[in-house]
């Protein structure tokens, strides 16, 4: 039988777009439907306009210590409005460098909703295509807890349409995305509130990382609520007002409510019982170890899948699936060592097992940890300790995860990263000459 195309991706997100260019490289004949903007959540409303805010928040807290540096001090604006624009003007052109590069492989990109009539044909506008093979790349959204007044909060999605800043904002959920906002907005001197149904934020992260940033955010001004969650949400004269229950129960108020307690995969309304798509847990595509859903020809990637949600992770499995369905070599993932950092202030940074984990696999477990005060906030009033933990096997020597809070720790992981993934050991982290005077040589010392 002939089909339209050889791979037909939904979803023009990081494992969308990965995909198609690895198929295309192949040769094949490859189409990519995309409902939204190219580019997915990663480019539009996720990774890159939340690091250009970090990085404008940056330079609000370089202020703060600047006078102890011998700058004057100076009354800076921050224009919201303007520097948002600026973000979009960057989105933008990722977008057009994408779509260059869509059609330089010969990709074509049809900008509408795609679902599934059978499982070689998609519905598309009023065309049907077929095609041999089929990617599922349609990311996911923001879960939104089933309250009253829930339509009085926003998502990190309107995060960043925000025409100003708020002035007191309470974030629900101490994960990745709340972390991040909070640490963001308190730069920019909004007042924030910050709840968990956790004791400790950033589950998931090793113990003694999670209670560094937690420690860290409170140090900077974050209000922060553990064990409490709210239940119902309602408009009043001073502003939006919250009924928390838990360890607070009290009530709060607010004029910008962020929640940010997990996201759901886009899975719904997708045709996926036309094609023999099966769904796994809380909506997720079922997969095999080569991404394959229980539908032969059908395959998925990135966050629909709910493995690990994070752009690297996508991009990689999308690349993988193209060279299973059309290479010489199944390819299969090894999640092990995958990288992952909040980046918040402090930034934490985590690769391999925690501490936690760790002691559940193996005998004996040995981490060399320190906290300390880095250079850069020695002669500065404002403190801000560094933590560095190293998880060993000792009979082997083996490092199984390394794990940091503070300056750069994305960078400094991200390097370790490969070390460890190899097999490095303890000896080999202290037999290396670091460079001094910086914050990553503290990691070849540790005891
Ligand atoms: C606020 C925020 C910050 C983040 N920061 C980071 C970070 O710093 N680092 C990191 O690694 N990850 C980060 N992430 C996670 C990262 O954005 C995702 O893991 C990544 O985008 C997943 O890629 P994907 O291709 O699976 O899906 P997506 O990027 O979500 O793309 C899916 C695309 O499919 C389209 N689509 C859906 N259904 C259809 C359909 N039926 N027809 C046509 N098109 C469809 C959607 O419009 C979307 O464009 C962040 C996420 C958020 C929300
Ligand atoms: N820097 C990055 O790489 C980055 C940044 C942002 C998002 N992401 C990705 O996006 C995903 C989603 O992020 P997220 O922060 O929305 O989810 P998350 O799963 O990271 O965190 C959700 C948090 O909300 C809490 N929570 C859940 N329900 C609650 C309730 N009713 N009340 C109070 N707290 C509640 C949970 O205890 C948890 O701490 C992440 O898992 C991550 O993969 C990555």
């Amino acid at each position: 039988m002939s089909y339209n195309f050889d791979l037909f991706i939904i979803g023009a997100g990081p494992g969308g777009i990965a995909a198609a260019k690895q198929a295309a490289n192949y040769g094949k004949r490859v189409a990519i439907a995309e409902q939204e903007a190219i580019g997915g959540t990663c480019v539009n409303r996720g990774c890159v306009p939340k690091k250009l805010i970090v990085y404008a928040a940056d330079i609000a807290l370089q202020d703060k210590i600047a006078p102890s540096y011998g700058w004057s001090e100076c009354q800076r604006h921050f224009n919201w409005s303007k520097f948002i624009a600026k973000v979009y003007q960057h989105v933008e052109s990722i977008q057009k460098s994408y779509l260059e590069t869509l059609q330089k492989n010969g990709v074509e990109l049809i900008r509408q909703r795609a679902t599934f009539i059978d499982p070689h044909t998609v519905e598309i506008g009023n065309r049907k295509i077929t095609a041999d093979k089929i990617l599922i790349a349609v990311g996911g959204h923001p879960n939104k807890p089933d309250i009253p007044g829930i339509e009085h909060a926003i998502t990190s999605r309107e995060m960043f349409q925000l025409q100003q800043l708020p002035q007191k904002l309470a974030i629900v959920g101490g994960g990745y995305i709340g972390i991040e906002f909070a640490s963001m907005m308190n730069a920019f001197g909004v007042e924030v509130t910050l709840m968990d149904t956790n004791e400790l934020i950033l589950d998931g992260f090793d113990n003694d990382i999670r209670s560094s940033v937690q420690k860290g955010l409170i140090q900077r001004g974050i209000q922060f609520l553990s064990k409490t969650t709210v239940k119902e949400i309602k408009q009043s004269t001073q502003g939006l007002q919250l009924t928390l229950s838990g360890d607070t129960e009290e009530t709060i108020t607010a004029d910008t409510i962020l929640v940010a307690t997990g996201r759901v995969p886009n899975t719904k309304h997708l045709g996926l019982e036309n094609a023999g798509v099966e769904l796994g847990e809380k909506g997720a595509i079922q997969v095999d170890d080569y991404n394959r859903t229980t539908q032969d020809n059908i395959f998925a990637v990135g966050d629909c899948i709910s493995r690990v949600p994070l752009t690297p992770v996508a991009r990689t499995e999308g690349e993988a699936v193209a060279k299973t369905a059309f290479g010489d070599n199944p390819q299969q993932i090894n999640y092990d060592y995958v990288t992952s950092a909040v980046f918040a202030r402090p930034e934490a940074a985590t690769v391999g097992m925690t501490e936690e984990e760790a002691r559940e696999k193996y005998n004996a477990v040995q981490c060399y940890q320190t906290e300390f005060e880095p250079l850069l906030y020695s002669i500065v009033e404002q403190k801000e300790p560094t933590t560095m933990k190293l998880v060993v096997d000792s009979p082997t020597d083996r490092v199984l995860g390394a794990h940091m809070v503070g300056e750069r720790a994305a960078d400094i992981i991200q390097s370790l990263a490969v070390a460890i993934r190899k097999g490095i050991t303890k000896e080999d982290f202290d037999a290396t000459i670091g460079i001094h005077p910086t914050t990553g040589e503290e990691f070849l010392t540790l005891d």
